[in-house]
């Protein structure tokens, strides 16, 4: 890259579609306008070459594409509805221009889907891997964001996805690489781990439905992600094994690999969260006649905070161990 100026000339954009931005890229600092109506929602996630990704794992478009989905998706987990962000990016000497060019494309694909204005960042070169840091922000109608800690003894627990598909996508990309060649059904496993689609229109839906929901996003895997809202509501979390929503391509796979890749291969950035009973065919009906996934897959008990998995009528201890940066891979 010939100058750090140019390029952030390069990516800023034209046109913006939030009617709150005072200030975007150019100042200091961004500046926008909030209203009472309305809460904020902030959060910021990174991926890190190497870690997140490989150079045969995504393209720069994908790289881009993946690193504001994350985001988006912690927002869909919160309800809110996604309006800003920041990037931050490391740029290592071996990333050409074009590339870059690339994964800004990518980032701005998805954000023009949910009319996200890019109000600013920072750009800094290093000698290793790329790193791409992603701040996202959102809104959400007073006191009606999702939290993890609603569970309560008797909700029923539910998937807006399915569990797996990411971490399957991922082996085969391990195994043929970037270009394949890959059968049609694999195809949709790889993309899913290359371009996950965060579930917005899910959250705003179950952040405007008037019950009591406890809610996170998949990016750990299943078994992480319910750990979580369990801790968090201190509840019991039972998951049935055959409910849990397998995708097709992954049929012909071992029952076994099914579920280790469901429970904790991670990556999904579905929903999983909790309702009431009663409340929960209600939700069905509304997510079904959009053509969304609602799947039913456990249930919540009083007892100590955890998880559990039933599968023939037996019940086996689900630990925390999805994909942990500080731990070997359980
Ligand atoms: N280094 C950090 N400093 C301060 N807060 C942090 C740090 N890392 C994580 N957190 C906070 O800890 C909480 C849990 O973060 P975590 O990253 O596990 O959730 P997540 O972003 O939903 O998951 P994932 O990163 O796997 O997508 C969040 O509130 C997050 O803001
Ligand atoms: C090359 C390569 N190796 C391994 C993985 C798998 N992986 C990396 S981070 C993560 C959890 C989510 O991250 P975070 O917790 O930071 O949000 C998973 C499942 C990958 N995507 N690419
Ligand atoms: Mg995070
Ligand atoms: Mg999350
Ligand atoms: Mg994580």
């Amino acid at each position: 890259m010939e100058d750090e100026f140019v390029f952030i000339t390069k990516i800023s954009p034209e046109e913006t579609y939030q009617k709150g931005l005072v200030r975007g890229i150019g100042d200091d600092a961004a500046v926008y306008s909030s209203s009472d109506q309305m809460e904020q929602v902030v959060c910021v996630d990174t991926m890190v070459e190497g870690v997140h990704f490989r150079r045969d794992t995504l393209s720069p478009y994908q790289i881009g594409k993946k690193g504001l989905a994350i985001n988006v998706s912690d927002l869909a987990a919160m309800g809110a509805i996604p309006t800003y962000y920041l990037v931050s990016i490391a740029v290592p000497p071996s990333w050409t221009e074009e590339e870059l060019t690339q994964l800004y494309k990518g980032m701005n694909e998805l954000a023009e889907t949910h009319r996200m204005d890019l109000i600013g960042g920072d750009t800094v070169s290093t000698n290793d891997v790329l790193v791409l840091t992603v701040t996202a922000i959102g809104l959400v109608e007073r006191g009606k964001a999702r939290y993890r800690d609603q569970a309560k003894a008797g909700d029923l627990i539910f998937l807006t996805g399915y569990a797996g598909t990411s971490a399957a996508g991922l082996d085969l990309l391990f195994q043929k690489g970037l270009h394949g060649p890959f059968s049609i059904e694999e195809q949709e496993l790889v993309k899913a781990h290359q371009e996950p689609l965060p579930h917005v229109i899910e959250g705003r839906i179950l952040s405007t439905a008037n019950k009591r929901i406890s809610l996170n996003d998949v990016s750990d895997g299943v078994a992480s992600e319910a750990n979580e809202l369990a801790e968090a509501s201190r509840a019991k979390f039972i998951i049935k094994s055959d409910k849990l929503p397998i995708h097709k391509a992954m049929h012909s796979y071992p029952k076994e690999k099914q579920l280790k890749y469901a429970l904790f291969g991670g990556e999904d950035f579905v929903l999983i969260g909790t309702v009431p009973k009663e409340d929960a065919k209600d939700l069905e009906e509304e997510f079904h006649q959009i053509g969304l996934m609602f799947e039913i897959v456990g249930f919540v008990e009083e007892g100590e905070p955890g998880v559990f998995l039933l599968e023939e009528n037996k019940m086996k201890k689900v630990e925390k161990n999805g994909y942990n940066h500080f731990k070997k891979r359980g």
